[in-house]
C-alpha cells in the first residue's frame, strides 16, 4: 500500500487561548492536491506554518513518510517549497537576481533555467527590471517562478492566486496538476473556487471545537 507523504494525527492548535482546530486527521498521498478551506481567521495559515515547521506549537503528530516530522526536519525541508502569503521577493533586486538567490540556496538542483522559469510565468522581458517597478501580480509571479525551478516534492502555497489574472490561475492549476501527477503533493489555501477536478478539500471549520455551552443551557 502507498504510504502517505504527510500524515496529521489528532492535530490540535491553540492561539491566544483559543482552540483553532482539534482532532484533525489527514493523509496526504503522492498525487494529492489539498485545498485548505475556511473563513478568515480559522487557522489556515497557522496550519501551513505547522506544515513548514515554522511553528511547532501544536499537539498531536505530524508524520513525514511515516516517521515523526520533528525527527527528520532537515530531510523534509529539503523536499519542501513554501510560497507564503507575502511574495517573499526582494524589491531592490530584479526577478533574475531574486531567483539566482533562490537557486543558490538550492544548489545544483534546478529543474530549468531562470530565464525559462520567468518566461513560463509571463515575465519574459522583465528579467532585469527592479522588482519595485513590478505590479502586485508580477511580484507574485516572480515568487511562483520558483515552482518551475524547484525539485521539491511537497509544495505548500498560501493564497498563491492572489493578484494573479484568470489565465495565470489556469496555468498555475495546470502546473499543480502536473506536479501531483509526477508523484508530488500540493497543500494550498485559497478563497477562490478552483476548476481542478481532482482537488481534495478540507474545511477547517469542521475541526473547530464545539462550544461546551448550548443555547438550551442558558436559563
Ligand atoms: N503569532 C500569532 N500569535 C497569536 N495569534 C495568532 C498568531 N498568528 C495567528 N494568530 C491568530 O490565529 C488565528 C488564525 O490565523 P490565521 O492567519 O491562521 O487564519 P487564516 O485562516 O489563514 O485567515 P485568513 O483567511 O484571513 O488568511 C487568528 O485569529 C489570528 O489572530
Amino acid at each position: 500500500m502507498t504510504q502517505p507523504l504527510i500524515e496529521l494525527q489528532a492535530l490540535r492548535c491553540e492561539r491566544d487561548e483559543r482552540v483553532l482546530f482539534e482532532n484533525l486527521d489527514l493523509k496526504v498521498m503522492p498525487g494529492d492536491v489539498v485545498q485548505i478551506e475556511g473563513p478568515n481567521g480559522c487557522g489556515k495559515t497557522t496550519l501551513l506554518r505547522l506544515l513548514t515547521t515554522t511553528s511547532t506549537d501544536y499537539e498531536g503528530q505530524i508524520l513525514w513518510c511515516g516517521a515523526p516530522l520533528k525527527d527528520q526536519r532537515l530531510d523534509y525541508l529539503n523536499k519542501l517549497l513554501y510560497v507564503g502569503h507575502l511574495p517573499g521577493v526582494k524589491k531592490a533586486l530584479t526577478p533574475r537576481e531574486n531567483l539566482d538567490w533562490f537557486c543558490g540556496v538550492n544548489q545544483g538542483h534546478q529543474r530549468c533555467t531562470i530565464e525559462s522559469a520567468l518566461e513560463e510565468v509571463g515575465l519574459f522581458g522583465f528579467e532585469d527590471v527592479p522588482c519595485h517597478h513590478l505590479s502586485a501580480g508580477q511580484l507574485r509571479r516572480v515568487a511562483l517562478a520558483r515552482l518551475f525551478l524547484t525539485p521539491a516534492r511537497v509544495w505548500v502555497l498560501d493564497e498563491p492566486f492572489t493578484a494573479i489574472d484568470k489565465q495565470g490561475v489556469r496555468n498555475l492549476e495546470n502546473l499543480m496538476a502536473e506536479h501531483a501527477a509526477g508523484g508530488g503533493c500540493v497543500l494550498l489555501t485559497t478563497h477562490q473556487d478552483m476548476s481542478m477536478s481532482a482537488v481534495r478539500k478540507i474545511n477547517l471549520e469542521e475541526f473547530k471545537p464545539q462550544s461546551e455551552w448550548s443555547a438550551g443551557d442558558i436559563v
